[in-house]
């Protein structure tokens, strides 16, 4: 079964000392119902009162023998019961923390008149002892002290104490290599080995203490029960820590050797602050290793020993942030449970270079082999040896790991009932690797290899980053490389539709030439036509065939379109273009160049004297409704039968070569000559585009009543000695025309 304890708090105000001025800004308040709690004001507005509730809170008056009896000895009693009924609960921890100069080393170690809690817990560990009938019990005490992070045995003599390395064997349990462990018989023998010890600890003056401990004190026994009738052994331990008080070197006045061991003790004990910070917040990674302070208490703090933790508390105005700090340090540590966690020690390798690197497969429990050949020397591996090493007494760790499957031995722990790491085993999520293997390492190995860890896996990413960003860079060169295909693709579709539309309009162009060619060989039928057509379909027909022609004559073949433009004066015979000239020729009227605006005299000109043709400009078009108002009055009705006439292709001219201001009087003299035949409605269709170039659909005029104005030409009167009249045009002329 799984047991999981939180952490006990217990807060302490000492009374005012020799030369402190008496404040009473902090108290205890206990209420009926049983709560109790500090208060302290706020030291930066003291109307405000900070209120922190404990089961345990003890003020001035409270002695020694309360905080003992109240809260130590039920702890005291656990370690036995806890042995005798088989909990497995290994270890008690009880240590105090508080400020400098707030009465720890007072509560943990006393005075000979007021004896402290680690005095009257072995004495009541041996009251215990006596009870016992079933079980001889023994008692081995081992006391050290971590001074500067350095960890020195107090059962020593002084001047031959080495620094002691703190291990931690296959089975995760943290200890130190070499620390002594005394077996005590009596409470006497046990208050002669701790008065010597006291001794060794590392004490110096300040303005605060006189007495100021330079360092964390951990006084551990183990008692050890061996039941002879089942051959059995079974222990239980007891920590009892006295921390080195935080300090402020401005209020200690300390030296720098005095500083040196401040920094020491600041440090470790901010490092416990961070490992009750992370245990609070659940964090995979608690940073136990960081300080052998937080190393050695691991058991204690998140591990499955049970703990009391007595806040020492200073009264003073000068200690009001130090008791919040305490106080909030207490806070934070009551929601600690100890039970088995994930900690840092589960992602690092733990083997030391003292034991040998041991393959063998998990399941199989391995008998204790090599043990460590320091402790050896010292005597360790025997629970009952005289002088035993702490590695069996040290704080054991709840490390899930290889617990069951240990095979590295763990000499001093060999008196401990090995259920309990099966119990803790159980409490661990399936998750977590169990290690098989063990290899020895030191520590500087370990850094190694982590740095080189760190280094690979920072590589691995940095190539990572790489590769991603190549292969982003590679696709968005795809991407511009796709969309400039498809933009060539888009221009080179555009391109081949231009030219297939050029390509059809070139096609349906000859095809209609072609048509009209046809046509024209069948001119003689196409004459007797014209007579059977409405003026609207004479018209249009007219003007296909000047459209053809033009297009012939622009391409310079000018004897084709000379056939066309006659072709066309059929259809429109009273087309001024068309007539003028060979009206005024039949006249006998000055003759013009031929270089003007009928293009069937310019062109039969050009023709008959081998000249290139040049095509008169086109001129730009006026408006329609102007034209309509100040030149021509249109008066047409279409009837009659509209034959399909050539498809007209427009060659975009629109020659208005009216002028209200010029010949007047021949306009006059050309319509009486030339439209004495025709009805006004025939008339009025056929005047409605002047050149005959238009397809444009001419507006209504008003019927019989047309206006044309010639244009009076300054052509050179010698070339038209040398041309004559169309004999189309002469023909048609004298065909009549018939309304149909
Ligand atoms: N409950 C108490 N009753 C009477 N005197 C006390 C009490 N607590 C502490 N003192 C006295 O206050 C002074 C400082 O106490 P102590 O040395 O225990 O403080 P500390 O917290 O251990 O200091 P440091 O961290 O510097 O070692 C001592 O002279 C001690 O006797």
């Amino acid at each position: 079964m799984a047991h999981s304890y939180k952490v006990k708090i217990a807060a302490r105000l000492r009374p005012t000392i020799a030369g402190e001025l008496n404040d009473d800004g902090v108290k205890i308040e206990h209420k009926e119902d049983g709560v109790s709690f500090i208060s302290v004001p706020n030291p930066r507005d003291i109307t405000q009162i900070f209120k922190f509730p404990f089961t345990s809170c003890y003020d001035q008056s409270a002695s020694q023998e309360d905080i003992f009896e109240k809260d130590v000895r039920p702890l005291i009693d656990i370690v036995y019961s806890g042995v005798v009924s088989g909990m497995h609960i290994l270890t008690v921890t009880v240590f105090a923390y508080g400020v400098t100069s707030s009465g720890k080393t007072h509560t943990m170690q006393g005075t000979k008149s007021q004896p402290g809690i680690i005095p009257r817990a072995v004495e009541a560990l041996f009251e215990r002892q006596s009870c016992l009938q079933r079980y001889q019990a023994s008692l081995a005490v081992s006391y050290m002290e971590i001074y500067k992070d350095e960890v020195y045995d107090l059962l020593v003599t002084r001047d031959n104490a080495p620094k002691l390395p703190v291990r931690e064997n296959d089975a995760g349990q943290v200890f130190v290599a070499n620390l002594s462990s005394i077996p005590i018989e009596s409470v006497a023998e046990f208050d002669r080995l701790y008065a010597r010890a006291m001794k060794s600890r590392s004490v110096a003056s300040t303005n605060l203490n006189r007495a100021s401990s330079r360092s964390h004190a951990i006084l551990t026994v183990v008692v050890t029960l061996t039941d002879p009738a089942e051959n059995k052994t079974l222990s239980g331990k007891l920590n009892l820590v006295d921390l080195a008080g935080s300090e402020n070197n401005k209020m200690t006045g300390n030296d720098p050797s005095r500083m040196a061991e401040s920094a020491a003790i600041n440090k470790s004990l901010s490092v416990l602050g961070q490992v009750v910070h992370a245990l609070n917040q659940g964090a995979s990674r608690i940073p136990y290793r960081n300080s052998k302070l937080t190393r050695l208490l691991q058991d204690a703090l998140g591990g499955s020993s049970i703990g009391l933790l007595i806040c020492n508390l200073a009264p003073g105005i000068k200690f009001r942030q130090d008791t919040l700090n305490t106080l909030n340090f207490a806070v934070r540590t009551k929601n600690i449970e100890n039970k088995p966690v994930v900690n840092e020690k589960d992602n690092r390798p733990a083997p030391k270079p003292h034991f040998a690197a041991v393959h063998q497969p998990p399941p199989k429990l391995a008998p204790a082999v090599l043990p460590v050949a320091s402790s050896s020397s010292s005597g360790s591996g025997i629970a009952c040896s005289s002088r035993q090493s702490l590695t069996g007494s040290g704080i054991p760790i709840s490390r899930p790991s290889s617990a069951a499957g240990s095979r590295v031995p763990r000499p001093s722990m060999a008196h401990f009932n090995s259920a309990p790491s099966a119990s803790r085993l159980s409490q661990i999520p399936p998750s977590v690797p169990v290690r098989s293997a063990t290899v020895a390492l030191t520590d500087k190995e370990i850094d190694e290899r982590i740095a080189r860890a760190v280094e690979a896996e920072v590589a691995r990413r940095l190539e990572e980053r790489e590769r991603e960003r190549e292969k982003e860079e590679a696709e968005r060169r795809e991407r511009e490389e796709e969309d400039r295909r498809n933009a060539e693709g888009e221009i080179s579709a555009k391109e081949k539709e231009q030219a297939h539309t050029s390509t059809e309009l070139e096609l349906e162009l000859r095809q209609r030439l072609e048509e009209l060619e046809q046509k024209l060989d069948n001119s003689s039928q196409e004459i007797e036509m014209v007579d059977v057509l409405s003026p609207v379909s004479r018209k249009r027909t007219g003007r296909a065939y000047v459209a053809l022609a033009r297009s012939h004559s622009e391409k310079g073949n000018l004897q084709l379109a000379l056939e066309l433009y006659r072709k066309a004066e059929t259809y429109v015979p009273d087309n001024i273009k068309l007539k003028e000239r060979s009206a005024d020729w039949l006249r006998g009227l000055p003759r013009r160049a031929p270089l003007s605006d009928n293009r069937i005299i310019e062109i039969e000109w050009a023709v008959k004297n081998g000249k290139p043709f040049q095509p008169s400009p086109k001129k730009p078009r006026k408006h329609r409704t102007k034209k309509a108002k100040s030149t021509t009055k249109h008066s047409t009705r279409g009837g009659g039968i509209d034959a399909p006439p050539p498809q007209a292709i427009s060659d975009g001219s629109h020659h208005n070569e009216h002028s209200p201001k010029k010949g007047k009087g021949k306009e006059k003299e050309n319509l009486s000559a030339d439209t004495s035949n025709r009805s006004p409605k025939r008339h009025a269709a056929e005047m409605l585009d002047d050149d005959g170039d238009s397809l444009e659909t001419p507006p209504k005029a008003k019927r019989g009543r047309v206006s044309v104005q010639p244009e009076v030409s300054e052509e050179p009167a010698e070339a038209w000695e040398q041309w004559e009249p169309p004999a189309l045009m002469r023909k048609a002329r004298r065909r009549p025309t018939t309304d149909v």
